[in-house]
């Protein structure tokens, strides 16, 4: 079996990473696409020494898998060219932000394709993806699909693809919304007299600590909240500061915003393709 990642950036060279690091396919047998020479070139000189193909006629047609990892807003154009090459034996998996099973089926002209959404800590072995067969996929061809995607960690099986979309505003943009807090305390502690160095420590370490404890006991975080928590004392003073400037809310709106912002990207790569 092969199988081929289009689109050599954050997410497609994750993915030839782990499946490579796990074992799972021959060397050869794992095959890499990127319309960039530079990054081609560069690729083809890593110590890693993937198999880079240089077009898409000579390894497109010998991959019984591929993986969709470029943009949603280069895959119109992708699908046009690949279209002529593929046969109904191929199997997709897309990792794009909104675009649809149908829209790629109608792109492509094939049935088999998987709807995925990873995020960034992929990287690291500790991905979280959600994802969707259509269901000319066989039972078989899904265990392989899972085992490549659980090459990046944990995974999911959703029952729509409404899921999929809700799910990029939960785990798939959600490493963002950590960083994102992370900045603020780090900038918070700067603004106190820390050193940047110091500020960096403070905060992973409280991260990491906050999410062992989290993950080996079966308390809820606001049973944490209270544990850290007392009555009159600091944490309490900051944490109703969160709550009268309606934090949690703001959080809310925000995975919300980027649930719509998958529905709506979904649209718009369908409306391209009906052009
Ligand atoms: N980054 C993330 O955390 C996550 C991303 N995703 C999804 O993964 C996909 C990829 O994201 P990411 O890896 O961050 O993107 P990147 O921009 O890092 O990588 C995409 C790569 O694809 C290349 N590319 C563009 N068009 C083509 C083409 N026609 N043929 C071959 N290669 C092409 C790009 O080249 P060039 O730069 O020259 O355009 C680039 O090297 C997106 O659709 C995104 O929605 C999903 C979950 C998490
Ligand atoms: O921002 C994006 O569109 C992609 C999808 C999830 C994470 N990054």
């Amino acid at each position: 079996m092969k199988v081929l990642v289009i689109g050599a950036g954050n997410m497609g060279l994750t993915y030839t990473s782990s499946i490579a690091k796990s074992g799972y396919l021959k060397k050869e047998d794992l095959i890499i696409f990127d319309k960039s020479l530079e990054l081609r070139e560069t690729l083809k000189k890593s110590t890693e020494n993937y198999e880079v193909y240089d077009t898409l006629e000579d390894c497109l047609p010998i991959a019984d898998i591929i993986f969709l990892a470029v943009k949603p807003y280069h895959n119109d154009e992708l699908m046009q060219e690949m279209r002529a090459m593929m046969n109904d034996q191929q199997l997709v998996i897309s990792i794009m932000a909104g675009v649809t099973i149908e829209t790629i089926q109608n792109g492509l002209g094939i049935k088999k394709v998987v709807r995925a959404m990873p995020n960034l800590p992929a990287q690291v072995g500790k991905g979280m993806t959600s994802y969707l067969a259509a269901p000319e996929i066989s039972r078989i061809e899904l265990w392989m699909v899972e085992d490549l995607l659980n090459t990046t960690g944990k995974s999911v099986r959703v029952d729509s693809q409404m899921f999929i979309d809700a799910s990029t505003g939960i785990s798939g943009s959600g490493p963002a919304y950590v960083f994102y807090f992370m900045e603020s305390m780090m900038e918070a502690a700067k603004s106190m007299g820390f050193s940047d160095n110091d500020s960096k420590v403070l905060v992973s370490a409280t991260f990491e600590g906050a999410i062992e404890l989290f993950n080996k006991n079966k308390l809820s975080p606001d049973s944490w909240m209270k544990r850290v928590s007392s009555k009159g004392g600091t944490t309490q003073a900051a944490l109703d500061s969160l709550i009268d400037n309606n934090v949690q809310q703001l959080i809310h709106d925000a995975a919300y915003a980027a649930f719509n912002r998958a529905v709506e990207l979904g649209k718009e790569s369908t409306e391209l393709q009906e052009k």
